[in-house]
């Protein structure tokens, strides 16, 4: 395992290892300056190499945050020759996921805002960039934008993601909330 492998989750001696806990990965901090950061699992849907129906994202970390280099394809489109305003989300909440390499943290979406201020089109090179606004305790909040090759910001998001320990991952308990 090197420094940007992402390590699975551990159980206590005597308790038994389960499914889930064997696929959450955590998040060595890697250090700064251009580096490839490894996908969150082999299946995730935005960077899983093994998942044929994901976006396969690449990231790389940099001075400011993370960024990746990124194409929507006819598995994605909306509008015809647009991709669907879901894909763009998921590729942007997936982005932000990256940041926990930043920060050495496990964390969840609590929040993602998007603008489309420009339509994302199918079959186009996009820069995709994410950082770190603020840090309060528990709380990142985390700016993103999607830029054609003329540097034209077409997506802004912010997102606020909260930091969460392992067993968030582990317990069967989680319900929806009824109104
Ligand atoms: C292993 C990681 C793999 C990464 C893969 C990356 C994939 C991309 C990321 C994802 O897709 S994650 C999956 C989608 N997200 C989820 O499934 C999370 C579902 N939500 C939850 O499980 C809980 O809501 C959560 C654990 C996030 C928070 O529950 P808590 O009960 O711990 O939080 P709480 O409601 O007490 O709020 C904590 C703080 O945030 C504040 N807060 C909550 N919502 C806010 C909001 N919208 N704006 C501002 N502040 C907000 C809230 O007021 C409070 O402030 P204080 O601590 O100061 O009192």
């Amino acid at each position: 395992m090197t420094e940007d492998t992402p390590r699975t989750g551990t159980h206590e001696p005597g308790s038994e290892p389960c499914e889930a806990e064997d696929s959450i990965p955590t998040f060595p901090v890697v250090a700064s300056g251009s580096a490839d950061l490894p996908p969150h699992h082999d299946h995730c849907l935005g960077c899983g190499p093994a998942n044929p129906h994901g976006h396969q994202l690449r990231v790389r970390r940099d001075a400011h945050g993370v960024h990746a280099h990124h194409r929507f394809d006819s598995r994605h489109v909306g509008a015809p020759t647009i991709a669907h305003g879901g894909a763009v989300a998921t590729v942007l909440d997936d982005l932000f996921g990256f940041l926990l390499y930043t920060v050495g943290e496990l964390a969840v979406t609590r929040h993602l805002a998007i603008d489309y201020l420009a339509p994302v089109l199918l079959d186009t090179p996009y820069t995709l960039r994410a950082h770190i606004h603020a840090r309060d305790g528990r709380k990142l909040h985390l700016r993103a934008t999607i830029e054609n090759d003329h540097a034209h910001v077409v997506t802004t998001a912010t997102a606020l993601f909260l930091i969460v320990d392992i067993d968030h991952f582990l317990t069967t308990t989680h319900q929806p909330h009824h109104r």
